[in-house]
């Protein structure tokens, strides 16, 4: 693992008016570091900032302070170079060029671009290269747009949302397609809101919301952190049993069973088995999508994600 920090952004911040006379805080004091040949995943919900912080990365938009840079260079410059590159969601494509047609305009406008026939091929635009973009698919305007991509033949590539309107078999692909580009070394940031391809594609996930990092690391220890697992066992403790459970972040009760969402399911699993009347106990980890509303919805301060239960969170009703 190079831990070499090719983007590096320090306390940015953006706000924008939000037309009743104040600010949103669309990024709210940033802190990123991101390895050469990671591939991180940007994840929240909308409005979260992810966009807002996806531009400034890009140089699209300039940031009311902190600093960013993109292998040592202002963003600007980097995707001047060529080393960053950008597939956003929206862009102008002419619609009456062909896709090929559209990945040669493009290529003349770089100083040393890809081949073209290259590009084409890795970006999987070759089935419908000779098609008029205005007639191309979503999917396929979304793999001509990373053709477009690959041209500068960038270190890093930033995308923003890039399988909105794909569907799973696309989307599949597209991902196959991406992570080729990872396995060569480049830099992936993305966004995205579909919870399973951070899980699939990223090794590192980065939740935000209202502007602010909720959550930053590997994708499993993300999950993990918002309680790992949901441990359920046959099993109606009084409110004094319960208060002796350990590892218990939240308990809800349905019937005669009862839900625990822990972050220790080995420890709890022990106490339940051998210290109490439980049985029948299922364990089932928490999903990244539990995980992200579980730290968007009960974390109080950002980057806190400690939830002792406490008798005003328990939801089991004596
Ligand atoms: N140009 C702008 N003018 C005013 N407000 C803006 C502007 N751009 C973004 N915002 C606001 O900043 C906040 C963050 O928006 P942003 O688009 O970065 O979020 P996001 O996480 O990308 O959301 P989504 O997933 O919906 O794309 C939102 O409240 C949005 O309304």
């Amino acid at each position: 693992m190079v831990s070499e920090s090719v983007i590096s952004a320090r306390d940015v911040r953006m706000s924008f008016p939000d037309g009743a006379g104040g600010h949103v805080h669309a990024v709210a004091g940033v802190d990123l570091e991101v390895a050469r040949g990671e591939v991180l995943a940007l994840l929240g919900p909308n409005g979260a900032g992810k966009t807002t912080l996806l531009d400034i990365l890009l140089g699209l938009t300039t940031p009311r302070s902190g600093d960013v840079s993109v292998g040592g260079l202002s963003p600007r410059a980097a995707v001047q170079s060529g080393m960053l590159s950008a597939l956003l969601q929206t862009g102008g494509l002419l619609p009456d060029l062909t896709a090929a047609e559209t990945v040669r305009m493009i290529a003349t406008l770089h100083a040393d671009p890809a081949g073209v026939d290259e590009v084409i091929d890795t970006a999987g635009v070759r089935p419908f290269a000779s098609r008029p973009v205005g007639k191309c698919s979503g999917g396929q305007q979304q793999r001509l747009r990373f053709a477009l991509a690959l041209l500068p033949r960038p270190e890093i590539v930033v995308l923003d949302e890039p399988t909105a309107g794909m569907d799973v078999a696309a989307r599949h692909e597209f991902w196959g397609r991406m992570r080729a580009q990872a396995d060569e070394g480049v830099t992936v940031v993305f966004a995205t809101h579909y919870l399973e391809e951070a899980e699939q594609f990223a090794r590192r996930t980065v939740l935000m919301d209202r502007g602010r990092v909720l959550a930053d690391g590997p994708t499993d220890e993300v999950r993990a952190r918002a309680g790992a697992a949901y441990v359920t066992v046959s099993w109606t403790p009084t409110a004094a049993e319960l208060a002796q459970v350990p590892h218990v972040l939240r308990a809800d009760r349905e019937g005669a069973r009862t839900t625990f969402r822990t972050e220790d399911s080995d420890g709890l699993a022990r106490y339940l088995l051998t210290a109490t009347g439980a049985r029948g106990l299922t364990v089932r980890p928490a999903s990244l999508e539990e995980a992200f509303r579980l730290l968007t919805e009960d974390s109080p301060t950002p980057g806190d994600t400690e939830h002792p239960v406490t008798a005003d969170s328990e939801e089991v009703t004596a």
